[in-house]
Parts: C-alpha cells; sequence; structure tokens
C-alpha cells in the first residue's frame, strides 16, 4: 500500500489530535477499544500494531501489550527499533488497517458510531511532528501530511460503514511470520459472536 502527501484545509476536516472529544475514538491510543487475538486481551489499537513489529520476540510483546498507560505502548516499542522485523517499511500500512478491521470487528457498536458521526467529510490526524501518520499544520494554516492513519480509517469507513458491511471476522494478513507469542496470528472474530455460536 503506497500513501502520498496530500494537502487538507482544516475547515473541510474532521480532526483529531488527542484521544479526547467527540472523535478520540479514532486515536489508536484510545481507551475503551479492548480486542481480543489469541485469546491475547490487547488494550489498544496501538498496543496491537507496535506488537506486530516483533513477531521474533515475544518478550517485547508482552512489555508492549501489558504496559500499564494505555499511552506508553508506543514509547515501549521505540526502545526495541532495531529489533523491528526487516520488511515492516513495506508492510506497516496493511498491517495497520488490519488492525483497525479488528478494532472495529471487536467493537462495532462504539466504533461504528465515531465513524458514523465523521459523515463523509476527511478524516485527518493532526500532529505537531508527524507528517507520515498524520499531517501538520502549515504556515498557511492549512494541514499536509500523509495522515496515513486518517486515510485508513476512510478506508474502512467506505469498505465497512458506508456499504453496509459490518465485520465479524477478520483473517490474518497473508504475510510471513505474522506472530503473536511465538505462535501464527489466527482468524480474528468478535468474541460476542463466538459466545452466541457456543449457545446456539
Ligand atoms: N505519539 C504520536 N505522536 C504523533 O504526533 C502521532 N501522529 C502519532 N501517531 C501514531 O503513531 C502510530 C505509528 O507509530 P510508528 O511511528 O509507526 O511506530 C500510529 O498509531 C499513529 O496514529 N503518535
Amino acid at each position: 500500500m503506497k500513501i502520498s502527501e496530500r494537502v487538507y484545509q482544516p475547515t473541510e476536516v474532521v480532526a483529531f489530535s488527542s484521544t479526547k472529544g467527540e472523535f478520540g475514538g479514532l486515536s489508536n491510543m484510545a481507551p475503551g477499544f479492548v480486542i481480543r487475538v489469541n485469546d491475547v486481551i490487547i488494550p489498544t489499537a496501538e498496543a496491537l500494531y507496535q506488537a506486530c513489529r516483533y513477531p521474533l520476540f515475544p518478550e517485547i510483546q508482552k512489555e508492549i501489550i501489558e504496559q500499564h498507560s494505555l499511552m506508553t505502548a508506543k514509547m515501549i516499542s521505540r526502545k526495541y527499533l532495531d529489533k523491528t522485523r526487516q520488511d515492516w517499511e513495506s508492510i506497516k500500512y496493511d498491517v495497520m488497517y488490519w488492525v483497525l478491521q479488528v478494532k472495529l470487528s471487536q467493537n462495532y457498536e462504539k466504533f461504528s458510531k465515531v465513524l458514523m458521526d465523521t459523515r463523509n467529510s476527511p478524516i485527518v490526524e493532526v500532529s505537531k511532528k508527524d507528517k507520515d501518520w498524520a499531517a501538520m499544520r502549515d504556515q498557511d494554516k492549512t494541514l499536509r501530511g500523509r495522515n496515513a492513519l486518517g486515510r485508513l480509517l476512510m478506508k474502512l469507513r467506505e469498505e465497512h460503514i458506508f456499504n453496509q458491511n459490518p465485520i465479524s471476522c477478520v483473517a490474518p494478513l497473508p504475510i510471513t511470520g505474522f506472530l503473536l507469542y511465538g505462535s501464527a496470528i489466527e482468524t480474528v472474530c468478535d468474541p460476542a459472536l463466538e459466545f452466541e455460536e457456543e449457545f446456539a
């Protein structure tokens, strides 16, 4: 997946820059969107994304996933950047889209509402220092950057909200070494659906 730089007019977009406010749920660090993968409970989308960097280091994945503060997954991950999987730059947007699909499938009511509330507006993460995942305010007040997270959120909205195509299960990415705690990541389903099936 290739993502090039864009320019946005601030008055025309739904912008978010933290986990607070009406659109804070769009942030990967937002609390209240717990994920379960291979029976591992993961507190945020950010923790799952960062853990995917280190498939060969279950102990680093554990440290990222079991951190006490929801905001620190990325900080912990920074300590081990030299152990990042070698193909990371070429797969990271695909990994992020997979993470967002998993977040949606397991938190459908809450996350679909936030996405729905963005209506048809461009979604932009605004940052003071990140022109890759987010966009930065320029001197002329426009927002410039790849805005990769915003773009992937728009793709998610298009594919699963506008097209009324709810996701109940998400297949693992077809890449080598897609591992969590040493085991291949399996298809992830909404735990509530699994519970319903068990008692059907
Ligand atoms: N800590 C932080 N500050 C910003 O200004 C940001 N835009 C982000 N973005 C988030 O970081 C995650 C990607 O991390 P990597 O740089 O690929 O390790 C992703 O969740 C972005 O939304 N973070």
